[in-house]
């Protein structure tokens, strides 16, 4: 499965990230926002589709741009996945959490810190590591 996630930088250097609702895979904890990506769609598209659904802001595509990427291992018994994670630096909008949970504005090292899916984990030191150099 084909997931996109978004990597949101405010302009004072913070980022967004969403902490799923409670019930759902993962639920509780920590992630870059985003889902699956549809069939015929891709998967920029899906990106600003997901985000648009999930906490209602428009990402502006000729910000987007690969950042990160990340597989389940090959050994687990859950349903595979793909993550690219994309950073966006312009969008529309102030966030609201359509689909429940709650989202927050953090720096690289609260990041590090939070309680993540294992995915993340992996896609949060892709990113602030890639950031560093
Ligand atoms: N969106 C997102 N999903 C992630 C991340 N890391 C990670 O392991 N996942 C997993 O990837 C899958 C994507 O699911 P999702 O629930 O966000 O996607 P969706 O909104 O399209 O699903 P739904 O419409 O079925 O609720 C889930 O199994 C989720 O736990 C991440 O950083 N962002």
């Amino acid at each position: 499965m084909a997931v996109v996630a978004a990597a949101l930088r405010r302009c004072d250097g913070l980022w967004l990230m969403y902490k799923r609702p409670e019930g759902k895979q993962h639920g509780g904890l920590w992630e870059f926002p985003g889902g699956k990506v549809e069939q015929h769609e891709n998967p920029r598209s899906a990106l600003i589709r997901e985000i648009d659904e999930e906490l209602g802001l428009v990402i502006d595509e000729a910000t987007l741009a690969p950042s990160g990427f990340a597989e389940s291992a090959v050994t687990s018994a859950a349903p595979q996945i793909v993550i690219s994670l994309y950073t966006a630096s312009r969008w529309t909008g102030s966030p609201v959490c359509h689909e429940g949970g709650e989202y927050g504005w953090f720096t690289p090292r609260e990041i590090e810190m939070l309680e993540k899916p294992p995915l993340d984990v992996v896609l949060a030191h892709q990113l602030f590591a890639e950031l560093q150099n």
